[in-house]
Order: C-alpha cells, then structure tokens, then sequence
C-alpha cells in the first residue's frame, strides 16, 4: 500500500496567468507610472486607428480640438457677460452691452452639442475597425508561426489573454476620447483661471491630485482581484465548456459527473467571489477616503478664491468666471482621472495584445528561401529533436530515408515518437540536433509554404472544417481543368463517395455542426474525406498517420487497395498500429524510446525476433475464452 504520507499531491488545472508580468503591471499603476503610460497609450491607440481610418481619425481630433477652443471661448464669453451685468448703468443698456458675449455662449454650447453628436458618431465608426484590425494583426502573428511556438509554456494562455485584449479595443477608443475631451476641456478652462488670477491654475489642479491618487489605487485593486482569479475563472470556462458541449455530452450523462464537476465548478466560482468581494470592500474604502481628501481641496480652491476676491485681487466679474471655470476645470479633472485609470487598466489588457503580437512575430516562420521541387528523396540525417517544454530528448540520432513511390510503415508504442518524426520530416518542426533533408536541401534552407505545397498530410485528430463536402476535400486547391473529377477521384479512392452520395446536396453540402446549419457526419465518416484530402492534394510527400483508425473494414479495404496507386508518385510514410496494415509498405521502421530499433520488409520484421514479431504475435494472441470454447 502506497504511504500517503509521502505521495505527492494529486495535481489539478491550472492556468500559467499569475506571476507572468502582471504583478509588476499592477505595480506600475501608480500615480507617476499612469502619468508617463498614459500619453504613450494615447499615442498607441491613435496610431492606430490612423492605421485603419486615416480621414475618420483626423476628423475626430479636429472636433476635440475645435470643441476645446469652443469650451474656451464660451468661458471667456462668461467673463464678458458677467462685467456687461455688473456694470453701473440702465438694464436695457447692460443686456444690449452683453448681448454679444451671449450670442457666443449660445453658439459656443450648440456648436459643442453638435461636434459631440459627431465625436459620438466617428467612434463608433472607429471602435469595429479597430477591433477588426487588432483581431487581424493577432490572427496573421499567430498563423504565421513556427508550429513550435504551440509548444512554448504558456503560449496558449498568452494568447487567450491577447484575444482578450482585442475585445476592449472598443472600450479603450471612447475612454480615449473621453480622456482627449476631458484634457481639452481642464486646458481652456485652466487658460481662463490663470487669465483670471495664476494662483488658481496650481491650485486647481494640485487639487485633484488626492482623488487621482484614489482613482489609480482603485483601479488598481480591480485589476489586481482580475489577475487573481483569472485563473479559477479559466478553470470555469473550461469545466462549462466540458459540461455541455456534445462531444462528451452522452458520457456527461453515462458517466453521472454532472455533479461532481458542478462541485468543482461551484468550488471556483467563491474563490473568484471571495477575491471579488475583497476587491469591492478594498476599492470603495479607497474611493471613500479619495472623495473625503478631493472635497477638502475644494474647499481649499473656493476660499482661495474669496480670499483673492475680498482682498481686492480679482473683481466680481472675474470671480464669476472663476467660478464657472473652476466647475468646468473640476468636472474635467474628475474625467481625467477616472477615464484616465479606466484607460490605463484596459491598456494593460491591450499590453497583452501587444506582448503576444511580439512574441508570435519573433517565432514567425522565418527560414530559407529556397524553393523546392516535389522531392525524391527525404531523409532524417543524425536527427534528434526535444521540444521546448520537455527535459529530454524525444527523438535521438535517427537516420532515415523515404523514396518517392515507396511506402514506409512507421510503427511503435504509443509515444516511441512517430507523429514528432513525421512533422519533422514535413518541415513543420525543425530538428534540435541533426538535419532533415529534402533531395540533399536541409528544410532550414527551404521556404516552409514552398514545402508544404508539396505536403499531403493525414493526421491522428484531422480537421473537420465547416465548409462544403466538396471544399473539404479540395481546401481551396481547385483544378479548373478537372472540375469535380479530382474531386470525386479522389472521394472514390478512401470511400467518400458514399458518403457525399448520402448527403442531402453531395459536394455542395454545408459540413459543419448542426447549429451553423450544416449536416453532422460521423468520425469515420470525416475520416474517409481527411484521407480524400491528402490524396487529392498529390503530394510528394504523403503522409498518413492512422488514417483508418475510424473506419470500417469495407473503408479501410478500400483506402488500403488505392495507397499502392497513389503513392506511385509520392514519398509516403504511413503509421499505424494495426500490423497487418504494414504489410502493404515497401518497408517497415520500428522506433522504439525515440530510436530506430528495427527496419526490414514485413516478411523479414515477421520473423526475426524483436520489437515487431513481440508486438506482431500480440496482435495474433486473442484466444476463444474457455468457457465458450466448452459450450461450443
Ligand atoms: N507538444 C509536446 N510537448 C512536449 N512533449 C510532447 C509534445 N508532443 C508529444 N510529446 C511527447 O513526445 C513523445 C512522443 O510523442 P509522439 O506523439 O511523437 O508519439 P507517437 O509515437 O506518435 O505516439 P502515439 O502512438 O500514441 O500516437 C511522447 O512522450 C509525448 O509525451
């Protein structure tokens, strides 16, 4: 019996979110920190909507700044009218006198409503092209890169909190211009203050500091609970998508873990409210105290200002400016702050964006220029290969030749190392150690799409894209000349013909689940178009890995008796753990621990002992039990 004592702790899931950076964001939010971030982010975000919508972006500044000089002017207007009223003379007199000054409050305000309704239109213009435009940036970095990037600790996280960063592009635009607008405003009425007496410009704004101050640590608390349970809130995302999506929905219910999972759901859920909750005491505490110290200031700036008006400095007409600037400089100030925060804690999230855009540039595919013909010979010279996250090799010295029109069976235990060897011999892995070559050209020096042209690759977990049948099998490839032939050719050769026979519009039908409208297939059924893909596509290099692992003897007889015609034309590598399959290749490699432990035809494998004949005669062990033997 195991000591319980000493076993390690059964491990559960977890997301790599925490301690990768986002602490030391949170600990950039401070008042100082926001202060220099801010502009930069401005600027980041401007650039780019230029990017997208050059004319729409211009249009938007020139309202804000034509509604700040309007801002201002309407200020100064004030002063005007209010020295027009205040003066001695008749009242008819005193309206006439102030009646211009009047005209441009009036105009002032209307010209403002209206640049606003604008502001709020170009926005809106702007925030689902910007999005798109993030979206597009983050999808082109990441279909670009080395398929080892996959393998990176963490990629996966960074790229959902990318994604995530994309949805608040929208969010970041209006707090953008809110912050744009609110600046524009502090600065004509700041004008108008320091016009009225330079003592009240420092004031006013030193004024705002302790809310600032506030906002920023309440902003920071949020952002702080967020990164603390984005963990658990990851976990739940995965356990409902778990729950309910149709894949295990029938073991959902044979296997009764509803409830279990749902414990562990609900297990989440008040980790994430109890950190939530904390946060929400911890945020209004601060902003509590941040309103207490904000209203003190102002009652410092308002008798400032009575001071400087009863000891004769300013006269009643410029205290009633002072006073309608002072409103106008604090409501600016308040918006400064608090979209000021609400725009640094979404540019954290846009950071993420960016971070991921970087990371995924770096690891662009980036090799040779090269462009290679359909290959004769591909061959694994001294190969080795260790993926990032792994402590050890996977693959060690493996030499290796495929011709083309010869069929070699790659065969092994689970994880010996199959799959890795065959994406390394089809340049979507470069090795660690060693080279894989393509007619004598090491697949660093080729250009990767160039290859792949030449690549027909029939994975374990094929695709099933919601297309049509028929572009299911030609992915876009067509051949005008051949129309459906090559198309239905190929259907024939792994048995798909029947299956687009049954389908409600042949090659026209939608593939895809129920819910986007299309008809549901079977895995077998998939798996017979996956093996019409690669065989349509005529590769130099085939590869099919299990490609019958689903499908019925009939299907498999089928794909099995076409292979030898076209392979004719290809260097073609097939895995499979059925050893009787194997008998059709050429040649048969056993890997064994990431090493070439056998090679020889099938008659020769069958017979010499070693890996093979042990795994062989298995596969031949299935005695009639007893029990029925004596009944028989
Ligand atoms: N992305 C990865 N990162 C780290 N290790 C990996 C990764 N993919 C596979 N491995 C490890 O590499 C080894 C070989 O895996 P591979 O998928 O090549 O085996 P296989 O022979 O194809 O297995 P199977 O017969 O089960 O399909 C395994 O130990 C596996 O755990």
């Amino acid at each position: 019996m195991q000591d319980t004592a000493d076993a390690p702790e059964d491990e559960a899931l977890r997301f790599g979110l925490q301690g990768e950076g986002h602490d030391a964001n949170a600990g950039r939010m401070t008042t100082l920190g926001m202060a220099k971030r801010l502009p930069e982010l401005v600027l980041e975000i401007m650039r780019l909507a230029w990017q997208v919508d050059r004319a729409g972006s211009a249009a938007l500044l020139a309202c804000q700044v034509v509604s700040a000089v309007l801002g201002a002017a309407g200020l100064l207007a004030t002063n005007r009218t209010i020295v027009a009223l205040i003066s001695s003379g008749h009242i008819t007199a005193k309206l006439w006198h102030a009646a211009p000054a009047v005209a441009v409050i009036a105009t002032a305000a209307g010209l403002r409503a209206l640049l606003g309704i604008a502001i709020t239109a170009l926005s809106a213009r702007l925030s689902p092209m910007l999005t798109r435009q993030t979206q597009v940036m983050l999808l082109d970095a990441a279909t670009n890169t080395e398929l080892a990037a996959y393998d990176l600790p963490g990629y996966n996280d960074r790229w959902d909190l990318a994604e995530g960063g994309t949805q608040r592009v929208a969010e970041l635009i209006g707090e953008c211009q809110n912050l744009i607008a609110a600046t524009a405003s502090l600065v004509s009425a700041e004008i108008v203050l320091a016009l009225v007496h330079p003592l009240l410009l420092p004031l006013t704004l030193a004024a705002a500091v302790p809310q600032a101050i506030a906002a920023i640590r309440a902003a920071r608390v949020s952002y702080e609970a967020v990164i603390a349970t984005a963990g658990p809130r990851r976990v739940m995302n995965f356990l409902r998508w778990f729950l309910v999506d149709k894949w295990q929905a029938d073991q959902v219910r044979t296997d009764g873990i509803a409830p279990y999972l749902l414990a562990k759901y609900r297990e989440h859920g008040n980790q994430v409210d109890a950190a939530e909750h904390a946060a929400v005491r911890r945020a209004a505490r601060i902003s509590v105290l941040g309103a207490a110290t904000a209203g003190l200031a102002s009652f410092v700036v308002w008798a400032a200002l009575a001071l400087l008006l009863s000891a004769g400095r300013i006269g009643i007409g410029s205290a009633g400016t002072a006073v309608f600037a002072l409103r106008a400089a604090s409501t600016s100030l308040q918006g400064i702050v608090g979209y000021g925060a609400q725009l640094y804690r979404n540019g954290l999230y846009l950071d993420h964006w960016s971070g991921f855009v970087r990371e995924a540039s770096a690891m662009r595919l980036n090799r040779g220029t090269a462009v290679p013909d359909r290959p004769t010979v591909v061959a694994a010279r001294k190969v080795s290969f260790q993926y990032p996250a792994s402590d050890g090799e996977t693959l060690h010295d493996i030499d290796l030749e495929i011709r083309r029109g010869e069929i070699v069976a790659l065969i092994g235990h689970n994880g010996s190392g199959k799959s890795t060897l065959m994406r390394l011999l089809s340049g979507l892995y470069l090795p660690t150690g060693g080279a894989v070559e393509w007619d004598g050209r090491d697949t660093r020096d080729l250009d990767p799409r160039a290859m792949w042209q030449h690549v027909a690759v029939v994975p374990q977990e094929y695709a099933r894209w919601p297309l049509t049948a028929r572009e299911n099998i030609h992915l876009g490839r067509t051949r005008p000349d051949d129309g459906d032939e090559a198309v239905l050719r190929a259907a024939a050769a792994s048995g798909a013909d029947e299956v687009i026979a049954g389908l409600r519009n042949g090659l026209g039908t939608l593939l895809a689940r129920e819910f986007f409208g299309g008809v549901a297939l079977s895995s077998g059924q998939w798996q017979r178009l996956a093996v019409a893909r690669g065989i349509y596509r005529q590769g130099g290099l085939l590869i099919l890995d299990e490609p019958t692992s689903a499908l019925d003897p009939q299907a498999e007889h089928t794909i099995f008796m076409g292979l030898r015609h076209s392979a004719a034309t290809s260097a073609t590598i097939l895995v499979t753990h059925n050893l009787f399959n194997a008998s059709i290749a050429d040649r048969i490699v056993v890997l064994d621990a990431g090493r070439i432990a056998q090679e020889g035809t099938f008659a020769e494998l069958s017979t010499t002992a070693g890996i093979f004949k042990h795994l062989l005669d298995l596969q031949n062990d299935r005695p009639v039990p007893r029990m029925r033997a004596a009944s028989d």
